[in-house]
C-alpha cells in the first residue's frame, strides 16, 4: 500500500470524550480529531515514569513497531503515537462494543454458537499473525475487544514478539493461558498462541480457565504442566474434541490453525452470509 506520511500528531489535535477504561500503565479515551475527516479513535495513555520503572520500554517499543504494520479486520489497529514530557499516547482503533471480558463476566459464559464465532475468528487473525512471524503470548479474554458490530479484536501487543522467542517473562497477570513450554521457561514459538487458544475456548464455554486454581498459584503450574485436563458433562463431543486437540503438552502435536478453521465445530455455526 502506498506509505501514507505519518504526520506529528499532539494532544491538542484531539477533542476528548468519556474514559473508556482504566488499564494498569494508563487511562484509554474515547477521541474525536479536531479536523476534518473527524476520526474517532481510542487514545490510551501511559506514563512514561511508570514504564521506566516497570522496565517495559522496550515492550512498547516492540509492540508500536509490530502493530503498526498489522492490517487484519480482528486485530486493532494501532495508528500511530506520540508523547509529551510524561506520557506515551497510543492511537487505537475504538471498539465501539468494549472490552470482551466484561461480557464473559456479565454472561458467565457464552453459548457454544458465539464461542464458536469467536474462535473462527481468532484463528484467522492468529493465522494473518504467524504468517507474518508474530506471536502475539497473551491471549485471553483480557484482551480481546469487540467492534461495532460484535466482531473480535485483538489488543493489547505489549507481549507479543518475533517468533521464535525464549525471553524470561516476569511473569505478572494471570498464569492460566500459559503453556507448559513457558511455565518450565524452555524455548517457545507460535505454537504458544495454539495452546491459548484452546484456554480460550474452554472458558468462553465454562466460564473459568481448564487448569485455574485460585487457591494456589503453584497449583495452576503443576495442572498446566501435567495437563491435567477435565471437562464438565455440560460441554458438546465436538468442542472437546478441538480443545483436547489445542491443549496439547507437546507443541508439534496442536491442532494446526488452517484444521481449526476445518474443524466440525467451526464449520458449524460459520454465519452462512460471509
Ligand atoms: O480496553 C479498554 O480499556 C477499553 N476500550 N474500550 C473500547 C476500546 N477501544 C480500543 N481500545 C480500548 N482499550 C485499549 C486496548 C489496548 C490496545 N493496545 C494496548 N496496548 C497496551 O496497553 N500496551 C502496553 C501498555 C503498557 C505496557 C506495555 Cl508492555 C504495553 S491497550 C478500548
Amino acid at each position: 500500500s502506498r506509505k501514507c506520511p505519518t504526520r506529528e500528531w499532539h494532544l491538542s489535535d484531539f477533542d476528548m470524550g468519556r474514559p473508556l477504561g482504566k488499564g494498569k500503565f494508563g487511562r484509554v479515551y474515547m477521541v474525536r480529531t479536531k479536523s476534518a475527516p473527524k476520526y474517532i479513535l481510542a487514545l490510551k495513555t501511559l506514563y512514561k515514569s511508570e514504564i521506566v520503572q516497570s522496565k517495559v520500554e522496550k515492550q512498547i517499543r516492540r509492540e508500536i513497531e509490530i502493530q503498526q504494520n498489522l492490517r487484519h479486520p480482528n486485530v486493532l489497529r494501532l495508528y500511530g503515537y506520540f508523547h509529551d514530557s510524561k506520557r506515551i499516547f497510543l492511537m487505537l482503533e475504538f471498539a465501539g462494543k468494549g472490552e470482551l471480558y466484561k461480557q464473559l463476566s456479565k454472561h458467565g459464559c457464552f453459548s457454544e454458537k458465539r464461542s464458536s464465532r469467536y474462535i473462527d475468528q481468532m484463528a484467522d487473525a492468529l493465522m494473518y499473525l504467524h504468517g507474518k512471524h508474530v506471536i502475539h503470548r497473551d491471549i485471553k479474554p483480557e484482551n480481546l475487544l469487540l467492534g461495532i458490530n460484535g466482531e473480535l479484536k485483538i489488543g493489547d501487543f505489549g507481549w507479543s514478539v518475533h517468533a521464535p522467542g525464549n525471553r524470561r517473562m516476569t511473569l505478572c497477570g494471570t498464569l492460566d493461558y500459559l503453556p507448559p513450554e513457558m511455565v518450565e521457561g524452555r524455548e517457545h514459538n507460535e505454537k504458544v498462541d495454539y495452546w491459548a487458544l484452546g484456554v480460550l475456548t474452554y472458558e468462553f464455554l465454562i466460564g473459568n480457565p481448564p487448569f485455574e486454581d485460585r487457591s494456589s498459584v503453584n497449583n495452576t503450574y503443576r495442572r498446566i504442566a501435567k495437563v491435567d485436563l477435565k471437562f464438565p458433562p455440560t460441554i458438546s463431543v465436538e468442542v472437546k474434541d478441538l480443545i483436547s486437540k489445542l491443549l496439547q503438552y507437546d507443541p508439534g502435536r496442536r491442532l494446526a490453525l488452517s484444521a481449526v478453521l476445518h474443524h466440525p465445530w467451526i464449520v458449524k455455526y460459520r454465519s452462512k452470509i460471509s
